[in-house]
């Protein structure tokens, strides 16, 4: 990092908010974290622990903590927003009147606002009208962070001082942090493979091997590139850490909660008892829901996120979903080298071909 030591403050008491707040103090930055509970507060300054979110690892001791978000905020140059979609906006005009456009602003969150179907960023923007803004995404577990396992992680921005003041502010030994332009791309890629995580979770809990898991990886890429198409975005930043990066570690850890809610289903729990029983945010469980409802609109081809929501939200049995889905309509590998529609004309060709070889018999 530069000589003088940066001003970090980072919203949000979660796992991945503290991690990264101690990432940064590691980094000689001056951090100060916001979080609402005051016990967790005193915790976090008396003891370097955050008890509730990550409770056996220890916090750089140079991370202050305060429920005072004017105190957190002003004065820092970058501002990392760790906090839960669905709180996310109410906390960020909450911080709205301590902020300055000068600041640097990257949203953490992976997660999709229902209403306009927005991405974190885009409320960043829309709240405070502001020039540097950014997110972070990539293969990113908090409690691997916290053990300083080694770790990549993407900025995407195309404001370039936002991508250089956190590559500045996170890059260390154990953290690499590579730069994209793609913001929308690097954000959507993090919102959806919480969608085939709940769905791989699901999977290991019914006993299904790694042919299975790598096969419902691969799809769940094809699947999320033909989306990033419908939205207008670069399917290429799914082949980054934000993308199959990201989405390998997801659907392959039982540290990811979205992995954690879709075994706990797997094992027979309902969605409300494996939702309890996490007691964390799983985003992908309001993601699929809007996904879902975003790929009817529109007419893109999700199979899985079709299928994995009639599982969670309509008493679809997942063996039998797993069954459907084997028995779908055949398809193409890569879609960018040989369309669906190319492989189903094929079908129907060769099936007309068959109808007219058996009436010549
Ligand atoms: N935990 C992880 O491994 C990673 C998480 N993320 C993303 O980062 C986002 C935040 O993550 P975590 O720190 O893991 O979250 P978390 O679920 O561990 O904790 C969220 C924090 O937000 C606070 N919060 C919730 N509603 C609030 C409100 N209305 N006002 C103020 N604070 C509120 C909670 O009290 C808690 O401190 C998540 O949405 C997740 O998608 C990204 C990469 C890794
Ligand atoms: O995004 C994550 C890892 O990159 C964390 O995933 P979970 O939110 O499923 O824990």
């Amino acid at each position: 990092m530069s000589e003088e030591s940066m001003r970090v403050a980072v919203l949000g008491g979660g796992s991945f908010g503290t991690a990264l707040a101690s990432i940064a103090a590691d980094n000689g930055a001056d951090v100060r974290q916001w979080l609402r509970d005051p016990e967790l507060v005193a915790q976090i300054n008396r003891e370097h622990v955050n008890g509730r979110y990550l409770p056996d690892y220890s916090i750089n001791p140079a991370v202050k903590a305060s429920s005072e978000m004017g105190e957190v905020i002003e004065g820092a140059e970058l501002v990392l927003v760790a906090i839960p979609s669905q709180a996310f906006r109410e906390v960020v005009r909450q911080a709205r009147p301590y902020l300055n456009p000068e600041q640097i602003l990257v949203s953490t969150t992976k997660g999709i606002q229902e209403e306009g179907f927005k991405l974190m960023s885009r409320i960043l923007e829309e709240e405070t009208g502001f020039t540097h803004i950014g997110v972070i995404s990539g293969p990113n577990l908090a409690t691997e962070i916290a053990q300083k396992q080694l770790t990549a992680t993407v900025v995407a921005s195309d404001d370039a001082l936002t991508r250089t003041r956190v590559q500045q502010a996170l890059g260390c030994d154990y953290f690499r942090v590579y730069a994209s332009n793609d913001r929308y791309g690097v954000e959507l890629g993090g919102a959806l493979k919480n969608i085939y995580a709940i769905a791989a979770g699901m999977a290991a809990a019914l006993g299904m091997g790694e042919n299975t898991r790598s096969m419902l990886m691969t799809r769940a890429l094809a699947e999320m590139g033909r989306f990033a198409v419908d939205q207008g975005a670069n399917p290429m930043t799914f082949l980054g850490l934000a993308g199959v990066g990201d989405l390998i570690v997801t659907c392959s850890s039982s540290l990811s909660r979205n992995y954690r809610v879709g075994y706990a289903l797997g094992q027979g729990k309902t969605l409300d008892e494996a939702v309890a029983a996490l007691g964390q945010v799983a985003e992908g469980v309001n993601t699929v829901r809007l996904v879902r409802e975003k790929a009817r609109e529109d007419d893109v081809y999700m199979p899985l996120a079709e299928g994995l929501y009639q599982v969670l939200f309509q008493g679809v049995p997942a063996r039998e979903m797993a069954r459907m889905l084997m028995r779908g309509e055949q398809s193409s590998d890569v879609e960018f080298l040989l369309s669906r529609e190319d492989v189903q004309q094929a079908h129907r060709r060769v099936e007309a071909h068959d109808e007219r070889e058996a009436g010549h018999e």
